[in-house]
């Protein structure tokens, strides 16, 4: 499908296309990062991560609204071998000797990570069997997948309240907005002109607006803006990003302000700060939870009864009080959440938590989409379904979603539906962010210039700021520069692979980590510095090296795809290609180096062999813009 060809997609070509290319990045997912259905071997999928082997239960507490928290370490050793766990996972308890298929002990999230230990949330405490060698296990989140399939049948019925706004965002019809200007006055008085305008634009628009934030211009900010004015005139909003942080930095963002809202999903996903919002918080403190609470503790003296009794028809009695009683106890539990979600203004969810059975019957006048550029269209549908109006957020020139199967991506998985809205509309329906409060302005000029057609200005607050500006951080020859490139061509730095076949470069590691120490050395706090990279391999090989350096210890290291929405003082990236051949692989996606150079707010420091990566023509317009705006310096600078 050409790029043209895509955005015209009509709704039926979009769900035929999509349904089995769910299926396709299903079944990658399962593959490769469980590797577990192909294998029966315990030690290959503890190899690939997917496992974690001889564990003890070291503890166990309650807490997060009465879910049970077990806090598992490694039985030999203090800490576990490479794995794939990461907060949020689904995972499975099981005895560490148990067959690969066996059932479980008690299947959870996980709730906290760290290296010698992990702890997940289970709704209740296992009964038994925590005393023996234990083992987790990842397991598929299958219920997404399953979520967005239901999306697009329902989205083919084309009914509901999304009914108009379908047939706009799949060209039927066109954008419809009220052609007065919408004065309005804002809750934040430092918005500038850009967010002003946008959240007028937003407030006047029909069925569908676009949000286009470029990095640093405080697209959440000026979604809170438009939340907090809809709010203001009656409207019932569902607020959504992809991921569980996006949602809960806008549920803080709004804790100030008095709105009635409500935040959804399980407690284990979500930051400790909003856990009050979390609507299980909220339903216990319900008077429906209250009749239902009564009603446990009724049927818990009955059961006790059931057990003491011999008399049959007091037996069957018993049993027939308590299926009427259980069937009250879930109809009330129902109605403690629809009296929560109903009385909220604002409902915060991620786009699967969109699709669940507890907002089944509720519909929203607006749904607002945050980082929808990194969002699958089909994901973006479980949200959309439930409301007449939406807003999206996002940068179409950053990176879009991660799709794990290459042919789904090939065939259009991946292309989002932000991007696919400003190819169909233009400018009809999307206001860009113009002002960024992240880097100096020469770290954004470059930036500005090749995606942004140079619209983008510096506030003052940052346009000249200085990594020496921070408190005890010394001038020196180290923090000086806004830029520098360090140039490796010449040094014999030639990258290699992996077992996994990902790209590494150790020479551009050792500098890197060589200007890392000589920032510290000069005042720079460590937690101020990022090092990132394009390829998983080298984040393996600098963590190493930074586990010689202990002064290094807080020093993030992250691929550039990981580190997408964050940002730090000072950046140090490692473009790791360097070949005779001059291939530069997936650095030629221009938006992966747009998301690397913009997370830097004071210093951007750019590790590169120039040989290879000049050989494509974006990149070396990149080299020579660090040239002649930085410090040029050579390999041999850090000791070779
Ligand atoms: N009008 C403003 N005046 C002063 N500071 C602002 C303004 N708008 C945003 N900021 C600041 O800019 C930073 C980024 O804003 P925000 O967090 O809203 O952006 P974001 O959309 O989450 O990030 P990004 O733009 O990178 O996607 C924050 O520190 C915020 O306080």
């Amino acid at each position: 499908m050409s790029r043209s060809d895509s955005a015209q997609i009509t709704l039926e070509q979009f769900v035929s296309t999509m349904s089995p290319l769910i299926d396709m990045e299903k079944e990658a997912e399962i593959s490769s990062s469980l590797g577990f259905s192909s294998t029966r071997n315990d030690h290959t999928s503890q190899k690939r991560g997917s496992t974690i082997l001889n564990l003890k239960c070291a503890n166990v507490q309650t807490g997060l609204m009465g879910k049970a928290l077990l806090e598992f370490q490694p039985n030999k050793g203090d800490v576990f071998l490479a794995h794939k766990f990461s907060p949020h996972d689904v995972v499975v308890l099981k005895p560490n000797k148990a067959d690969q298929g066996s059932p479980s002990i008690g299947q959870g999230v996980v709730y906290r990570l760290k290296d010698s230990s992990i702890t997940v949330a289970f709704d209740e405490i296992p009964e038994d069997g925590l005393n023996i060698p234990l083992r987790l296990e990842k397991v598929a989140n299958e219920v997404t997948y399953r979520r967005m399939k239901d999306a697009l049948i329902q989205l083919s019925k084309q009914k509901g309240p999304a009914a108009e706004m379908i047939s706009v965002l799949f060209g039927e019809k066109q954008p419809s907005y009220s052609k007065k200007i919408m004065q309005f006055s804002p809750f934040n008085k430092n918005l500038d002109h850009s967010q002003r305008d946008s959240v007028s634009r937003a407030l006047s628009s029909g069925n569908v607006f676009l949000l286009h934030g470029p990095p640093g211009t405080g697209k959440t900010t000026t979604i809170v803006e438009i939340i907090l004015q809809e709010v203001k005139r009656g409207s019932k909003i569902m607020a959504c990003a992809a991921s569980n942080i996006a949602v809960d930095n806008i549920v803080e963002r709004l804790f100030s302000h008095r709105v009635r809202l409500v935040r959804l999903g399980h407690p284990a996903r979500l930051l400790p700060q909003v856990l009050e919002s979390a609507l299980d918080a909220q339903v216990l403190r319900g008077d429906n939870n209250l009749l239902a609470n009564d009603i446990r503790k009724e049927m818990k003296v009955l059961s006790e009864k059931l057990l003491k009794s011999k008399d049959r028809t007091i037996k069957r009695n018993i049993r027939k009080e308590l299926r009427t009683l259980s069937k009250e106890e879930r109809r009330r539990h129902q109605l403690a959440v629809t009296d929560v979600l109903k009385n909220a203004d604002v409902v915060l969810t991620t786009l699967t938590g969109a699709a669940s059975r507890k907002l089944e019957k509720i519909s929203f006048d607006l749904v607002i989409i945050d980082e929808a550029a990194q969002a699958l269209e089909v994901a973006c549908w479980m949200a959309l379904l439930k409301g007449s109006r939406c807003i999206l957020a996002g940068d179409h020139l950053q990176l879009p979603p991660t799709i794990q199967s290459a042919e789904a991506e090939k065939m259009g998985l991946g292309r989002t539906l932000f991007e696919r809205l400003v190819d169909l509309y233009n400018e009809e329906i999307v206001s860009m962010l113009v002002v960024q409060y992240r880097m100096h302005k020469l770290i954004m000029n470059w930036s500005s210039e090749e995606f942004y057609s140079g619209k983008i200005q510096a506030h003052s607050s940052v346009a000249e700021h200085m990594l020496y500006d921070l408190e005890n951080v010394k001038r020196t020859s180290s923090t000086e520069p806004t830029l520098i490139l360090v140039d490796t061509a010449g040094f014999e730095m030639e990258e290699k692979k992996d077992e996994e076949d990902s790209t590494m470069n150790e020479g551009e590691g050792t500098i890197a980590i060589g200007h890392a120490l000589r920032l510290t050395e000069s005042g720079v706090l460590a937690s101020d510095i990022g090092i990132i990279t394009p390829y998983s391999a080298q984040v393996t090989y600098l963590k190493v090296l930074r586990g010689a350096e202990p002064k290094l210890k807080d020093v993030e290291i992250s691929t550039v795809d990981g580190f997408q929405g964050r940002e730090k003082e000072a950046i140090i990236i490692s473009m790791v290609r360097s070949n005779q051949k001059k291939e530069v692989g997936f650095l030629t996606d221009h938006r992966r180096m747009n998301v690397a150079i913009t997370r830097s707010r004071r210093q951007c420091c750019l590790v590169c062999d120039t040989e290879t990566v000049s050989h494509d023509r974006f990149l070396k317009r990149l080299v020579e813009y660090f040239q002649e705006q930085g410090e040029y310096l050579s390999a041999s600078e850090y000791g070779y």
